[in-house]
């Protein structure tokens, strides 16, 4: 039976290691864990970096698995001591149906935990999103809110609602038995928009620009706070949580935290610019562009493409009723939690976090 503290070698599992976030909790991980002896990286699609950490100290071991495949899963957490679930399927532009998403979000969760059970591995780290809370279908702002701030989390897509159920099973595993009969100790960490070094949709955004002549249209008020958050400030936490769990169960296990650090709060548009405006790019207009009304109306046209298409051909674009309802809603968050349990200093300040983040964005023009 495998159990995080009372051994000097530990054995991790990273779960979707070879996505955006989970490529940077790997990296961190090898950087930053001196306890690790094997780091396990779980992905449906295996990336060619990893070879490149092979060659260092700590064993990695590349498993190309699916989570919705509970043998699958079983297999990669046996012997692991600390499970960090972050692969999912994100989402919100209709790419994928919701059958898939719930398959992969939830099913894929339920697995990872039944295999923690019978594996006999203690640590249960999920990475859950703001989103389990908000913004809700009313477009009511969250304004700088804590883990406690009140708040009618009302989910209508597919991806909301199966983050939300996920991370519910997993506080709902906290303290359930697993094989040799110690209590399951689980915690949810709930990320704003994460941005940094892999970011996709920036870099749709920047070429979008590119295309334009160096132009993007303003297309929500500048006064729409939205809540965002540095890769590598997220995968510190992860690694810190992953590290504390075991040891500070009664005051960690079944909790949430919000991921935060010192990234300025900004409407989703101008905290894109503070790295798109070194690259070239302008933002126009000090107000939307088009009225709120016109689109409303085009979202909800995409949408209706979308339907009809779909039989021939896969329309999903980044507007849809859905993602203007999270760029036009206030949610953002202003808590100390993840200080007060385990610790959490963010690891980069803002200015690193923004110079890494130009960096990349202006190697990736192609
Ligand atoms: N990107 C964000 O802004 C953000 C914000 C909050 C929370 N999150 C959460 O963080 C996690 C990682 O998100 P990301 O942005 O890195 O996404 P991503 O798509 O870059 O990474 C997800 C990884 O999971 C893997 N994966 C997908 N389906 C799988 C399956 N069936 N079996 C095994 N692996 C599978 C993918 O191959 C991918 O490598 C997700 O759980 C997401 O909900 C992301
Ligand atoms: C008005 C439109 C043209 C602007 C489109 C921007 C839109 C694609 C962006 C805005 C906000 C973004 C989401 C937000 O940062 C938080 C998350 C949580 C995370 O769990 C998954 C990603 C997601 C949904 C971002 C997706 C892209 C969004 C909707």
């Amino acid at each position: 039976m495998a159990e995080c503290t009372e051994v000097a070698e530990l054995v991790y599992l990273v779960t979707g290691g070879c996505g955006f976030l989970g490529e940077h909790i790997v990296r961190m991980l090898l950087e930053r864990e001196p306890r690790l002896r094997e780091l396990r990286v779980f992905d449906l699609h295996l990336s060619p970096w990893l070879e490149e950490l092979k060659t260092g100290p700590v064993q990695v071991t590349a498993i190309q698995g699916d989570v919705t495949q509970a043998h699958e899963v079983a297999a990669a957490v046996s012997g692991a001591h600390v499970v960090i679930h972050t692969a999912g399927l994100v989402d919100v532009f209709g790419r994928v149906t919701p059958e898939t998403i719930f398959k992969v979000n939830v099913q894929g969760t339920r697995n990872v935990i039944e295999a923690c059970v019978q594996m006999g591995t203690r640590c249960l780290v999920y990475t859950s999103s703001m989103e389990v809370v908000g913004p809700n279908i009313k477009g009511q702002p969250f304004y700088r809110g804590n883990e406690n701030t009140p708040y009618e989390a009302m989910h209508k897509h597919p991806y909301p609602q199966s983050k939300a159920q996920a991370e519910r099973l997993v506080l709902e595993a906290n303290g359930r038995k697993v094989r040799g009969g110690l209590p399951l100790v689980t915690c949810a960490l709930r990320p704003t928009g994460i941005y940094g070094e892999g970011h996709q949709i920036m870099r749709d955004f920047y070429r979008q620009g590119l295309r334009l002549g160096g132009w993007l249209f303003r297309a929500v008020p500048a006064s729409v706070e939205h809540g965002r958050v540095y890769v590598g400030n997220v995968a510190w936490m992860h690694v810190l949580v992953a590290r504390e769990l075991e040891q500070r169960a009664v005051l960690m296990g079944g909790q949430v935290y919000f991921c935060y650090d010192q990234s300025p709060y900004k409407s989703y548009e101008d905290f894109n610019m503070e790295f798109l405006g070194p690259c070239g790019l302008r933002l126009v207009g000090t107000r939307p562009l088009l009225p709120h009304w016109l689109l409303v109306f085009l979202a909800a046209l995409n949408a209706l493409l979308q339907c009809l298409l779909r039989p021939l051909v896969l329309y999903a674009p980044l507007l849809n009723p859905y993602t203007l309802a999270v760029a036009n809603t206030t949610f953002t968050v202003s808590t100390n939690k993840a200080q007060r349990h385990f610790g959490y200093e963010p690891l980069f300040s803002w200015e690193d976090s923004r110079a890494r983040t130009i960096l990349w964005v202006q190697g990736s023009a192609q």
